[in-house]
């Protein structure tokens, strides 16, 4: 039987109080350009260039025109950022709250319960606790460790290795899955409509409500003695069609956008959606795939849950979609099931740490 892999987790490296981190956790110099604490950076872009903050209720008025505003708001933002705050979404608080709680809960349970759920990443078991491993040539680690499941469609989800502590944990998290399907189909429904489509055309072709996967991402980022040599995650685009982000108002994620690296402020009552790699494949490139990255800082201790909304590995083929290819917008993307997709983009990133 092969050996579990000792992962050492983030969590236990912060809580013993050490105030130099290790060197596999010091990101290389070309890197840390603007890297610095979240609370000081979220402070200081004040005054820059903002994620759009959009009401998606407007979608949903008589009036035509607040109608045709609202697609317009979308399409402007997944074209010029990648990236959107959106409120108005219709996922009551409360059950935000609980869901917020429910996580939190189950991080602040002594590490040896936690390790009960670690994942195996080096026999595919990917679902459970877990921490990045080293998987390029420079070893680079990151400041977090995280519980990744399959969240829905149901009867595809292995309720065995969700948390079991907090007790309302699987019921908090069904019930957040099924409210968060119904705003991404109205997330689809306004990103066709703002590329001309019509309005079902994207989530059908991203596989329908059966076969879109929603995946959670429960990441976990202790406090960093050192946040200007660390990051929490690094940057990447997301594989995904979209992702949703929630956090606990601590601040930490940064997008790229005009070829500066901006802080995402805490908007109350937002879901921060990104547009993912198989969007934009989809869309042939007129919808971006944000570039993002997530800081860490000295003080507090930031959760984020993140949704990816993704397509079968193996059934869907991700292709522009022929409606928007023509003689002058030629196919930017080859035809790919979405896991050579996923390949493809870690090859490449092992062959950069490999010439670096
Ligand atoms: O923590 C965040 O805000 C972003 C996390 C993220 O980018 C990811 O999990 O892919
Ligand atoms: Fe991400």
């Amino acid at each position: 039987m092969a050996t579990k892999v000792f992962v050492p987790r983030v969590e236990s490296l912060a809580r013993s109080g050490i105030d130099q981190i290790p060197t596999e956790y010091v990101r290389p110099e070309s890197e840390r350009d603007h890297l610095g604490d979240a609370l000081e950076a979220e402070k200081k872009s004040v005054n820059g260039p903002q994620i759009p903050i959009i009401d998606i209720k407007m979608f949903d008025s008589d009036d035509e025109a607040v109608r045709k505003q609202c697609v317009e708001e979308v399409r402007s933002a997944a074209v010029n950022w990648g990236v959107m705050h959106i409120v108005g979404h219709g996922i009551p608080a409360e059950l935000i709250d609980r869901l917020r709680e429910a996580g939190k809960r189950f991080f602040d349970l002594p590490l040896e319960e936690k390790e009960k759920y670690a994942n195996d990443q080096s026999s595919g078991m990917i679902q459970g606790y877990g921490s990045k491993l080293a998987n390029n040539a420079s070893g680079q680690l990151e400041w977090e460790d995280y519980f990744f499941h399959l969240m829905f469609p149901e009867n595809q989800t292995n309720l065995s290795i969700w948390p079991r502590y907090p007790p309302d944990y699987t019921e908090v998290t069904k019930e957040f899955a099924k409210e968060l399907r119904v705003v991404m189909t109205k997330m689809f429904n306004l990103l066709s409509l703002g590329v001309g489509l019509p309005a079902e055309k994207l989530e059908a072709e991203a596989g329908g409500m059966e076969n879109i996967l929603l995946q959670m991402k429960i990441n976990y980022y202790p406090k960093c003695p050192q946040p200007s040599l660390a990051v929490g995650v690094e940057a990447h685009t997301d594989v995904s069609r979209l992702s949703f982000i929630l956090h606990n108002n601590v601040p930490g994620l940064q997008v790229f956008y005009d070829g500066k690296w901006v802080t995402a402020k805490c908007v109350p009552d937002s879901i921060v959606v990104h547009v993912g790699d198989s969007l934009e494949i989809l869309t042939n490139g007129l919808y971006k795939s944000v570039l993002h990255r997530g800081l860490v800082n000295k003080e507090k201790v930031r959760i984020s849950w993140a949704v990816f909304a993704e397509p079968d590995k193996e059934k869907v083929l991700l292709r522009p979609l022929p409606e928007l290819v023509s003689d002058a917008a030629p196919p930017k993307y080859e035809l790919r099931t979405f896991a050579q997709h996923v390949r493809q983009k870690l090859f490449k990133k092992e062959q950069e740490a490999a010439t670096k």
